[in-house]
């Protein structure tokens, strides 16, 4: 028995390697199979209806299966075929057409005929303009995904760098937001974007404009040069500048709707209404009440219109749930607000523009836009939000008198139907008289409506179609005590080149909380920036109730937006130390500290903060001198070794200066790049490596196994595939067979292990496929957590 059993176990590597070889054969004959059907697809053909008309893998053609999805869209139709073939893309269609999976195929097929794996790094880079569209568009990515095997993960912010920094370097596919992406670039050691393959921009005029211009630029001078390109929105714009920013190549233009009558869906209803600024409330809420059972979202033009509006209907309770989003929410409120509202089948959202793009509330029945939107073209990503794919839906436009004519011309330019209608008297609702006693009653209330009307008038002042938005025209004083205000507020605009500057910024930004953050007067707010009492106080100008209250607003998880004002931790600069004096900070008994050559006086807890320091005290110390050593090993300062004349002779002190500073800058700039070199060749060197050894490894495993693999299924092309296939026959930490040759490779990086494959064995497997299972069918994820950490290891599950 034994021998027979030692011939078996000759025998077996043998076999291994015939079927390793094999399955290596049959492996590359399909993807040049399919590599040969991309090459030899007809991007204009009209036999393209559904997405098994593409040449597609196994894996992204299993997933949009499983996610329901068959015949394609026009722009799925027109984009794909031309993506797959690597071509840079323009693409134009009307809202709700499908445009997400338009880049999510390609995306996916792109890396997979590559053969990408985790070594491979940053392969796909998709961003997008807010937080929740990032989300949905990665939520759709692990959908489509789910039987492939790459690392996915979102960059929006909402939690600390460092914690985000830890998953970048293994993930191939990104979805961010752009200035939390720079910041990695920037910050992240070790974030390596060299190969990346694909940028996506949806929503690509919004990130091209001009509140994101910085970070977009500076974002696309670290991506590599070589890297296919596709743009996507509803309000594409063909702009050479933009093309020529992101260095795009042959841009193929892909309009599908361009020759449409209209540029809005065709099953959506719009209308407007006329309705004068003090009885826009009366109005909204006459509209709310006659239609409980219905799914609605309000635009208002800014957060603080939001929660006014909110907190004062919800007071009224109008016998539908309310619910309201704002860009300065804390991250989770948002994602939880989201949720509600998709989940809802009756419900109100008001919200700023940070929900006008791209985001796919399912079955919206209205869209009401009670503030005028800043241009037609955030008028049809507003109006977007219902009547999607194929679906129907109705908008209504509130206009005041003074913005009719204007608004309407900027609507027909861009060919969108719309129609008057009238409210019927009965049907208004006058709301004034309770909002009155509401802001009587609760001072917080009245607080949230100054700032509301300050903050809506301060939108209309700032707005560049004058033609539209005329701030003298506005009755204020009638919006004010619509709004149950017992005095309209004094407002004091900024002149000269303040006002410009915050012009140059749209209202979408003010109040879409995109990214970067603005205080009550448009500046933009640093995220360490050091404001004392005094300054806070002085911003202050146009409110007249007492801080008390803002402190007793109740924080429903909109603590962020009135951090300003509510958060005392505040990280304290020098320039404060005196004003904290004056404040009557206690003071420390006073003791003196020398420093360097300096003397301090510790008077304050605040001072002797700063002075721990290290970083904030390096000014004061001494800043070091060069000293060489003779050759009794005594150390002198350089130039006493060199005599005077000798050293004048060589010319003036600042030219030799100079001269020294640059020498010595070139050397390490030339040092530096060969460093950079080497450092990127050696990458190269080492991921072929691993990925030939992990082919290698795969198969073999295979083999021995006797089991069909992924590589075997994916040959005969029918078979269902088993989406962790390949991630089993990789080489898991703690999960090697026995038999299997220990990798003596010192540069090799250990792997780490995950979770759900620790045991290698059929059994424990088997285990832990049902345990995945379990998470995948019975929790949804419910917070950003858990839906990075769903991508984090893997798409496929
Ligand atoms: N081929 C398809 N078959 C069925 N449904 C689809 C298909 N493609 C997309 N959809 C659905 O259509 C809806 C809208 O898709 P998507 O969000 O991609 O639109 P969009 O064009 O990006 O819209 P927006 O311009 O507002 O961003 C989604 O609910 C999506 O699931």
């Amino acid at each position: 028995m034994a021998p027979e059993g030692k011939s078996k176990k000759r025998a077996r590597p043998a076999k291994s390697g015939e079927s390793r070889t094999l399955k290596r054969k049959e492996q590359q004959e399909s993807l040049a199979k399919l590599q040969k059907a991309v090459d030899e697809l007809d991007p204009k053909s009209a036999d393209i209806h559904n997405f098994t008309d593409l040449p597609l893998s196994a894996a992204t053609a299993a997933g949009l299966r499983a996610s329901h999805f068959e015949s394609l869209t026009d722009i799925q139709a027109r984009a794909i075929p031309l993506a797959l073939k690597g071509k840079d893309i323009l693409g134009a269609a009307k809202t709700g057409s499908g445009k997400t999976l338009a880049f999510l195929v390609p995306v996916l097929e792109c890396l997979f005929r590559q053969q990408w794996t985790e070594y491979d790094g940053l392969g796909a880079l998709i961003i997008s303009p807010t937080r929740e569209l990032a989300v949905q568009i990665f939520e759709v990515l692990r959908q489509i995904g789910r039987k492939h095997v790459f690392s996915a993960g979102l960059v929006i912010g909402g939690k600390s760098l460092k914690e985000e920094a830890e998953r970048l370097g293994r993930m191939n596919i990104l979805v961010c937001t752009p200035g939390r992406m720079l910041q990695h670039l920037d910050q992240t050691a070790g974030f390596v974007v060299d190969n990346l393959q694909m940028l996506v921009l949806d929503e690509a005029d919004r990130i091209m404009d001009m509140g994101f211009k910085s970070a977009v630029d500076a974002l696309v001078e670290h991506l590599p040069k070589s890297r296919q390109t596709m743009l996507f929105s509803a309000t594409q714009s063909k702009k050479v500048s933009d093309l020529a920013r992101l260095s795009l190549k042959d841009p193929k233009y892909v309009s599908v709707h361009e020759a449409a009558e209209t540029a809005t869906p065709s099953t959506l209803q719009q209308h407007y209404i006329v309705t004068p600024l003090p009885e826009k409330l009366d109005t909204l809420f006459g509209f709310i009440k006659s239609n409980l059972k219905s799914k609605i979202i309000v635009f208002l033009s800014s957060g603080k219109q939001v929660r006014f509006v909110y907190e004062g209907f919800r007071h009224m309770q109008p016998g539908i749930p309310l619910l309201h989003l704002h860009g300065r929410q804390k991250q989770i409120a948002r994602l939880g607000i989201t949720e509600s509202f998709t989940k809802a089948k009756h419900a109100c959202l008001f919200a700023t523009d940070v929900v006008a793009r791209g985001v796919d509330f399912p079955a919206v029945d209205w869209v009401i836009q009670a503030d005028c939107p800043e241009d037609a073209d955030t008028y049809i990503h507003r109006v977007g939000r219902t009547a999607r794919y194929q679906s129907v839906g109705k908008a209504v436009l509130f206009l005041d008198p003074s913005e009719e004519p204007g608004m309407l011309k900027r609507l027909e330019q861009k060919k969108i139907p719309i129609q008057k209608v009238h409210v019927k008297e009965t049907k208004k609702k006058s709301v004034a008289d309770q909002l009155q006693n509401m802001c009587f009653q609760y001072p917080e209330l009245k607080y949230l409506g100054q700032k509301a009307f300050i903050s809506y008038t301060r939108s209309i002042h700032l707005q560049k179609d004058k033609e539209v938005f005329q701030l003298k025209k506005l009755d204020l004083d009638g919006f004010a005590t619509s709004m149950g205000l017992a005095g309209t507020p004094n407002i004091k605009f900024q002149k000269g080149e303040d006002v410009k500057r915050i012009k140059n910024r749209s209202r979408a930004e003010l109040s879409s909380g995109s990214e970067d953050e603005f205080d009550d007067e448009g500046h933009k707010k640093k995220k360490d920036e050091v404001r004392t009492k005094y300054q806070k106080m002085a911003e202050r100008v146009n409110q007249d109730v007492l801080s008390s209250h803002y402190r007793k607003i109740i924080d429903d998880g909109d603590a962020d937006e009135d951090a300003d004002f509510l958060s005392v931790k505040r990280v304290l600069g020098e320039d404060e130390l005196d004003e904290a004096g004056k404040a009557g900070e206690a003071a420390l008994e006073a003791k003196k500290i020398q420093l360097g050559k300096q003397e301090f006086i510790v008077d304050s807890h605040r001072r002797e903060k700063l002075l721990k320091s290290k970083k904030k005290l390096l000014k004061y110390m001494d800043k070091g001198q060069k000293l060489v050593f003779d050759d009794d090993g005594n150390a002198h300062a350089i130039y006493e070794l060199q005599d005077e004349d000798e050293f004048k002779a060589q010319g003036p002190v600042d030219e030799l200066r100079r001269q020294f500073v640059e020498q010595e800058a070139s050397k390490v700039k030339e040092v530096d790049l060969e460093d950079k070199q080497l450092a990127k060749e050696k990458r190269k060197e080492k991921r072929a490596k691993r990925k030939e050894r992990e082919r290698e490894e795969e198969l073999e495993r295979q083999g021995m196994r006797g089991e069909k693999g992924p590589v075997a299924q994916l040959a005969g092309g029918e078979a269902e595939e088993d989406p962790l296939a390949l991630l089993r026959s990789l080489p898991i930490a703690g999960g090697r067979d026995d038999d299997s040759e220990e990798d003596s490779e010192d540069e090799r990086p250990k792997k780490k292990a995950k979770k759900w494959f620790q045991d290698d064995s059929d059994d424990e497997r088997e285990k832990a496929k049902k345990a995945k299972k379990e998470i995948v069918m019975d929790r949804e994820p419910e917070t950003l957590e858990d839906l990075e950490s769903l991508a984090a290891g893997l798409l496929g599950n």
